[in-house]
């Protein structure tokens, strides 16, 4: 059977998926990324929406917000969103996306310049990211959950919206800890500590607390 190969695909594993470690993204100002400098590099914009809540599970567990993240084709986390399109500014790629991705009314509900977060520099890979984030309603993240499958890329690019524990159990590591120790896309975990903090989802202590013991936890596999 012939090799179909990798297609237009192919032309994107330069700019890494799986195994991009932090280290790899430094943080940049919106307006450097969006000056000359970076206007010959990739650009990508990715988003996360999520909603406040405080529904405590089991008597036990405060729920603080709902994420939104999903299973992204190839096995591994993400948030919506994708390469930024020749001439396209990379706030209308993550408005088009979502769109896309998650099935979004830009109606009703769209991302502005101000719901930016944070945007990254790759240099190895010259790819520049942003990320946006916004709060939305409890029930507005309810209706998008369930028209996600009625997005014209679900089945395709995206397997399924997922919300991520943001507690810890009291083993210390089933919760937010065992979700960091998924495989994510691009820097999309760091992303998602990043929006936790600057939505003051989680304090900067629980997030350290929850960063240290996937760390330890890994470790302690590896061994
Ligand atoms: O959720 C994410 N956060 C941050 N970076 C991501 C995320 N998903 C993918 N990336 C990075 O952005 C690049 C392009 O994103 P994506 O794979 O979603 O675009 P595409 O669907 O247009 O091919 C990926 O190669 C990866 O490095």
């Amino acid at each position: 059977m012939a090799d179909i190969g990798w297609g237009q695909l192919q032309a994107y594993e330069a700019y890494g998926r799986a195994g991009d470690k932090k280290e790899d993204f430094n943080i940049i100002s919106y307006e450097e990324a969006l000056s000359d400098k970076y206007s010959s590099s990739k650009h990508a914009s990715h988003s996360m929406l999520f909603a406040r809540n405080d529904a405590i599970l089991w008597d036990l567990y405060n729920t603080r917000g709902t994420v939104l993240m999903q299973m992204r084709f190839d096995g591994l986390l993400g948030f919506p969103g994708g390469l930024v399109d020749p001439g396209e500014h990379p706030l209308e790629s993550a408005n088009r996306e979502m769109v896309e991705e998650i099935g979004l009314d830009l109606n009703i509900l769209k991302l502005s310049d101000s719901d930016h977060v944070v945007s990254f520099v790759n240099k190895d890979k010259n790819l520049v990211l942003h990320f946006y984030g916004k709060e939305i309603t409890l029930s507005q993240f309810q209706e998008i959950e369930l028209g996600n499958l009625k997005a014209p890329d679900y089945g395709s690019e995206t397997l399924g919206v997922i919300r991520p524990p943001l507690f810890t159990m009291g083993d210390g590591y089933r919760g937010l800890p065992a979700f960091l120790s998924n495989s994510f896309a691009g820097n999309a975990r760091q992303e998602l500590l990043i929006g936790l903090q600057h939505f003051k989802l989680l304090s900067e202590d629980e997030i350290q607390e929850a960063v240290k013991s996937w760390l330890t936890f890994q470790i302690k596999n590896t061994q």
